[in-house]
Protein backbone atom coordinates (compact mmCIF):
# COMPACT_ATOMS: atom_id res chain seq x y z
CA UNK A 1 0.00 0.00 0.00
CA UNK A 2 2.19 2.71 -1.25
CA UNK A 3 -1.09 5.21 -1.91
CA UNK A 4 -4.72 5.44 -0.96
CA UNK A 5 -8.05 7.84 -1.82
CA UNK A 6 -9.45 10.33 0.79
CA UNK A 7 -12.27 12.92 1.05
CA UNK A 8 -11.71 15.88 2.79
CA UNK A 9 -15.08 16.67 4.99
CA UNK A 10 -15.60 19.39 7.40
CA UNK A 11 -18.51 19.88 10.28
CA UNK A 12 -18.26 23.92 10.69
CA UNK A 13 -14.39 24.09 10.32
CA UNK A 14 -13.68 21.27 11.96
CA UNK A 15 -11.93 19.16 8.80
CA UNK A 16 -10.43 15.67 8.66
CA UNK A 17 -9.25 13.16 6.17
CA UNK A 18 -11.78 10.69 6.22
CA UNK A 19 -11.16 7.45 3.90
CA UNK A 20 -13.33 4.59 3.71
CA UNK A 21 -12.08 1.29 5.18
CA UNK A 22 -14.83 -0.65 3.42
CA UNK A 23 -12.64 -0.11 0.56
CA UNK A 24 -9.09 0.24 1.95
CA UNK A 25 -6.76 -1.47 3.97
CA UNK A 26 -4.31 1.30 5.81
CA UNK A 27 -2.07 -0.93 8.29
CA UNK A 28 -2.51 -0.86 11.75
CA UNK A 29 0.28 -0.06 13.13
CA UNK A 30 0.82 3.10 10.75
CA UNK A 31 -2.49 4.60 11.79
CA UNK A 32 -0.63 7.27 14.04
CA UNK A 33 2.23 8.13 11.33
CA UNK A 34 -0.66 8.24 8.34
CA UNK A 35 -3.20 10.92 10.18
CA UNK A 36 0.19 13.06 11.13
CA UNK A 37 1.25 12.89 7.33
CA UNK A 38 -2.05 13.68 5.69
CA UNK A 39 -2.55 16.21 8.09
CA UNK A 40 0.68 18.14 7.84
CA UNK A 41 0.04 21.98 6.40
CA UNK A 42 3.12 21.64 4.22
CA UNK A 43 4.01 17.85 3.30
CA UNK A 44 0.26 16.64 3.51
CA UNK A 45 -3.41 17.29 2.73
CA UNK A 46 -3.44 19.97 5.67
CA UNK A 47 -6.51 18.95 8.51
CA UNK A 48 -7.19 18.36 12.13
CA UNK A 49 -6.66 15.34 11.79
CA UNK A 50 -7.75 11.53 9.90
CA UNK A 51 -11.29 9.80 10.50
CA UNK A 52 -11.65 6.02 9.53
CA UNK A 53 -14.87 5.08 7.96
CA UNK A 54 -15.09 0.91 8.79
CA UNK A 55 -16.96 -1.68 8.93
CA UNK A 56 -18.53 -2.75 12.36
CA UNK A 57 -19.73 -5.79 13.78
CA UNK A 58 -22.23 -4.02 15.69
CA UNK A 59 -23.50 -1.72 13.71
CA UNK A 60 -23.76 -0.37 9.86
CA UNK A 61 -20.17 1.48 10.22
CA UNK A 62 -17.42 2.72 12.95
CA UNK A 63 -15.52 5.32 13.10
CA UNK A 64 -12.03 5.63 14.35
CA UNK A 65 -11.11 9.33 14.57
CA UNK A 66 -6.87 10.16 15.26
CA UNK A 67 -6.12 13.44 15.74
CA UNK A 68 -3.39 15.46 13.67
CA UNK A 69 -0.59 14.96 16.47
CA UNK A 70 -1.68 11.37 15.88
CA UNK A 71 -3.63 10.32 19.51
CA UNK A 72 -6.73 8.20 18.99
CA UNK A 73 -9.64 9.98 20.26
CA UNK A 74 -12.90 7.79 21.05
CA UNK A 75 -15.16 10.15 19.79
CA UNK A 76 -15.99 13.27 17.68
CA UNK A 77 -19.37 15.39 17.21
CA UNK A 78 -18.65 16.98 13.67
CA UNK A 79 -17.07 13.54 12.42
CA UNK A 80 -19.98 11.98 13.32
CA UNK A 81 -21.83 14.19 10.89
CA UNK A 82 -19.44 13.68 8.04
CA UNK A 83 -19.13 10.17 8.57
CA UNK A 84 -23.14 9.72 8.45
CA UNK A 85 -23.16 11.85 5.28
CA UNK A 86 -20.53 10.07 3.65
CA UNK A 87 -22.54 6.85 4.24
CA UNK A 88 -25.19 7.68 3.27
CA UNK A 89 -24.62 9.07 -0.05
CA UNK A 90 -22.39 6.10 -0.75
CA UNK A 91 -25.00 4.17 0.02
CA UNK A 92 -23.11 2.12 2.58
CA UNK A 93 -26.49 2.56 4.61
CA UNK A 94 -30.03 3.04 2.97
CA UNK A 95 -31.85 4.31 5.87
CA UNK A 96 -32.15 7.92 6.99
CA UNK A 97 -31.33 6.68 10.93
CA UNK A 98 -29.37 4.43 11.57
CA UNK A 99 -26.23 3.15 14.66
CA UNK A 100 -22.58 4.71 14.40
CA UNK A 101 -20.04 2.71 16.34
CA UNK A 102 -17.49 4.79 18.33
CA UNK A 103 -14.91 4.05 20.73
CA UNK A 104 -16.81 5.76 23.14
CA UNK A 105 -19.72 3.35 22.57
CA UNK A 106 -22.34 3.64 19.74
CA UNK A 107 -24.54 6.56 19.27
CA UNK A 108 -27.56 6.90 16.51
CA UNK A 109 -27.46 9.07 13.16
CA UNK A 110 -30.48 10.80 11.95
CA UNK A 111 -30.29 12.29 8.42
CA UNK A 112 -32.39 15.61 8.63
CA UNK A 113 -31.71 17.48 5.19
CA UNK A 114 -30.87 16.57 2.20
CA UNK A 115 -30.58 18.82 -1.02
CA UNK A 116 -30.20 17.46 -4.84
CA UNK A 117 -28.95 13.83 -3.16
CA UNK A 118 -26.37 15.62 -0.96
CA UNK A 119 -26.44 15.47 2.98
CA UNK A 120 -26.71 19.33 4.41
CA UNK A 121 -27.67 18.30 7.83
CA UNK A 122 -27.49 15.32 10.18
CA UNK A 123 -29.20 14.65 14.12
CA UNK A 124 -27.04 12.48 16.45
CA UNK A 125 -28.16 10.86 19.57
CA UNK A 126 -24.80 11.58 21.63
CA UNK A 127 -26.20 8.97 24.39
CA UNK A 128 -25.97 10.63 27.79
CA UNK A 129 -22.89 12.19 29.75
CA UNK A 130 -20.26 11.12 32.00
CA UNK A 131 -19.93 12.70 35.19
CA UNK A 132 -17.79 10.65 37.18
CA UNK A 133 -14.30 11.89 37.39
CA UNK A 134 -13.08 8.15 36.76
CA UNK A 135 -15.34 8.42 33.41
CA UNK A 136 -12.94 11.33 32.06
CA UNK A 137 -10.54 10.19 33.28
CA UNK A 138 -9.58 12.65 35.98
CA UNK A 139 -7.82 12.36 39.32
CA UNK A 140 -7.86 14.19 42.36
CA UNK A 141 -11.36 14.22 42.53
CA UNK A 142 -14.05 11.82 43.93
CA UNK A 143 -17.41 12.79 42.93
CA UNK A 144 -18.56 15.52 40.06
CA UNK A 145 -16.64 18.11 38.82
CA UNK A 146 -19.31 21.20 38.79
CA UNK A 147 -17.34 24.80 38.55
CA UNK A 148 -15.04 23.93 41.03
CA UNK A 149 -11.68 26.00 41.06
CA UNK A 150 -8.55 24.66 39.91
CA UNK A 151 -5.01 26.46 39.30
CA UNK A 152 -3.77 26.25 35.77
CA UNK A 153 -0.48 28.13 35.53
CA UNK A 154 -1.26 29.92 38.38
CA UNK A 155 -4.35 31.38 37.34
CA UNK A 156 -7.62 29.83 39.41
CA UNK A 157 -10.34 28.82 36.75
CA UNK A 158 -13.88 27.14 37.62
CA UNK A 159 -14.07 24.14 36.05
CA UNK A 160 -16.95 21.24 35.26
CA UNK A 161 -15.90 17.97 33.22
CA UNK A 162 -17.71 16.73 31.60
CA UNK A 163 -17.33 13.07 29.16
CA UNK A 164 -18.92 12.45 26.03
CA UNK A 165 -16.81 9.60 25.37
CA UNK A 166 -14.36 11.67 25.04
CA UNK A 167 -12.95 13.86 27.66
CA UNK A 168 -14.07 17.85 28.29
CA UNK A 169 -13.11 20.36 30.62
CA UNK A 170 -15.25 23.37 30.55
CA UNK A 171 -14.58 27.26 31.91
CA UNK A 172 -17.13 30.36 32.29
CA UNK A 173 -15.71 33.23 30.99
CA UNK A 174 -17.40 36.74 30.38
CA UNK A 175 -15.75 37.67 26.99
CA UNK A 176 -15.17 34.61 24.44
CA UNK A 177 -12.79 37.15 22.90
CA UNK A 178 -10.54 37.52 26.15
CA UNK A 179 -10.83 34.31 26.86
CA UNK A 180 -7.03 32.63 27.62
CA UNK A 181 -7.62 29.81 24.67
CA UNK A 182 -3.73 30.12 22.89
CA UNK A 183 -2.27 30.35 26.93
CA UNK A 184 -4.44 28.47 28.98
CA UNK A 185 -5.47 25.85 26.28
CA UNK A 186 -2.38 23.94 25.89
CA UNK A 187 -1.88 23.65 29.88
CA UNK A 188 -4.79 22.59 30.53
CA UNK A 189 -4.77 20.14 27.84
CA UNK A 190 -1.98 18.27 29.20
CA UNK A 191 -2.11 18.83 32.88
CA UNK A 192 -1.52 15.52 34.69
CA UNK A 193 -5.21 15.94 36.30
CA UNK A 194 -5.99 14.36 33.25
CA UNK A 195 -4.13 11.16 32.61
CA UNK A 196 -4.94 10.91 29.02
CA UNK A 197 -5.22 15.06 28.55
CA UNK A 198 -8.56 16.53 27.82
CA UNK A 199 -10.49 18.82 25.43
CA UNK A 200 -10.47 22.47 26.64
CA UNK A 201 -13.31 24.70 26.17
CA UNK A 202 -14.45 28.10 26.75
CA UNK A 203 -17.74 29.70 26.95
CA UNK A 204 -19.47 32.75 27.43
CA UNK A 205 -23.47 32.58 28.22
CA UNK A 206 -25.56 34.76 26.08
CA UNK A 207 -28.81 33.83 27.54
CA UNK A 208 -30.53 30.55 28.48
CA UNK A 209 -30.42 28.89 24.61
CA UNK A 210 -27.19 30.66 23.11
CA UNK A 211 -23.86 31.03 24.12
CA UNK A 212 -20.28 31.41 22.80
CA UNK A 213 -17.90 28.41 22.44
CA UNK A 214 -13.90 28.48 21.73
CA UNK A 215 -12.04 25.19 22.39
CA UNK A 216 -8.06 24.07 22.44
CA UNK A 217 -8.67 20.57 21.29
CA UNK A 218 -6.51 17.51 23.06
CA UNK A 219 -3.70 16.15 20.33
CA UNK A 220 -5.11 19.12 17.65
CA UNK A 221 -5.06 22.46 19.62
CA UNK A 222 -7.34 25.13 18.17
CA UNK A 223 -9.37 24.33 15.98
CA UNK A 224 -13.32 25.99 14.30
CA UNK A 225 -15.43 23.66 16.21
CA UNK A 226 -15.63 20.68 18.17
CA UNK A 227 -19.09 18.95 18.40
CA UNK A 228 -18.10 16.84 21.53
CA UNK A 229 -17.17 19.81 23.04
CA UNK A 230 -20.58 21.68 22.25
CA UNK A 231 -22.26 18.73 23.62
CA UNK A 232 -20.50 19.16 26.75
CA UNK A 233 -20.28 22.70 26.52
CA UNK A 234 -24.15 22.79 27.01
CA UNK A 235 -24.36 20.32 29.78
CA UNK A 236 -21.96 22.08 31.93
CA UNK A 237 -24.38 24.86 31.57
CA UNK A 238 -27.64 23.00 32.66
CA UNK A 239 -25.50 21.66 35.66
CA UNK A 240 -24.23 25.44 36.24
CA UNK A 241 -28.03 26.64 35.94
CA UNK A 242 -27.01 28.71 33.43
CA UNK A 243 -29.51 26.92 30.67
CA UNK A 244 -32.36 24.21 30.65
CA UNK A 245 -32.64 20.51 29.99
CA UNK A 246 -34.84 19.51 26.75
CA UNK A 247 -34.50 22.88 25.23
CA UNK A 248 -32.50 23.76 21.96
CA UNK A 249 -29.39 25.76 22.86
CA UNK A 250 -27.41 27.77 20.02
CA UNK A 251 -23.93 27.34 19.98
CA UNK A 252 -21.71 29.74 18.38
CA UNK A 253 -18.46 28.13 17.83
CA UNK A 254 -15.76 30.05 15.42
CA UNK A 255 -16.80 27.94 12.56
CA UNK A 256 -20.92 28.22 12.96
CA UNK A 257 -23.58 27.36 15.06
CA UNK A 258 -24.73 24.08 16.29
CA UNK A 259 -27.77 22.81 18.15
CA UNK A 260 -27.26 20.80 21.46
CA UNK A 261 -30.31 19.86 23.62
CA UNK A 262 -29.64 17.82 26.76
CA UNK A 263 -33.29 15.86 26.88
CA UNK A 264 -34.98 14.87 29.52
CA UNK A 265 -34.64 11.28 28.78
CA UNK A 266 -30.65 11.85 29.29
CA UNK A 267 -29.67 11.66 25.82
CA UNK A 268 -27.88 14.58 24.36
CA UNK A 269 -28.59 15.71 20.94
CA UNK A 270 -26.97 17.28 18.30
CA UNK A 271 -27.86 18.76 15.51
CA UNK A 272 -25.15 20.43 12.36
CA UNK A 273 -24.15 20.76 8.96
CA UNK A 274 -21.85 18.34 7.16
CA UNK A 275 -19.61 19.40 4.30
CA UNK A 276 -17.52 17.55 1.63
CA UNK A 277 -14.50 19.47 0.39
CA UNK A 278 -12.87 17.67 -2.13
CA UNK A 279 -11.15 14.16 -2.80
CA UNK A 280 -8.08 13.15 -3.77
CA UNK A 281 -5.27 9.97 -3.38
CA UNK A 282 -2.65 10.56 -0.87
CA UNK A 283 0.94 9.12 -1.47
CA UNK A 284 2.92 7.76 1.11
N1 LIG B 1 -13.36 17.67 16.93
C1 LIG B 1 -14.01 16.63 17.60
C2 LIG B 1 -13.29 15.93 18.70
C3 LIG B 1 -12.03 15.21 18.20
C4 LIG B 1 -11.31 14.41 19.25
C5 LIG B 1 -10.76 15.24 20.38
N2 LIG B 1 -9.72 16.15 19.97
C6 LIG B 1 -10.23 14.30 21.48
O1 LIG B 1 -9.02 14.00 21.49
O2 LIG B 1 -11.02 13.86 22.31
C7 LIG B 1 -15.49 16.86 17.81
O3 LIG B 1 -16.10 17.47 16.92
O4 LIG B 1 -16.07 16.36 18.77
Amino acid sequence: MNSFHFTKMHGLGNNYIYVNMFEEDLPEEQLSEIARKVSDLYTGIGSDGMILICPSETAPVKMRVFNNDGSEAKNCGNGLRCVAKYVYENRIVNEPVFDIETLGGHVRAEITRVDQDMVKQVKVNMGQPRLQPVELPLIGFEKEVINEPVLFDGTELFMTAVSMGNPHAVFFVDDIEKAPLTTLGPVIEKDPMFPEWVNAEFVEIITEVEMHFRVWERGSGITQACGTGACAAAVAAVLNGQAKRDTDITVHLAGGDLIINWSDSGDVYMTGPAETICTGQFFL
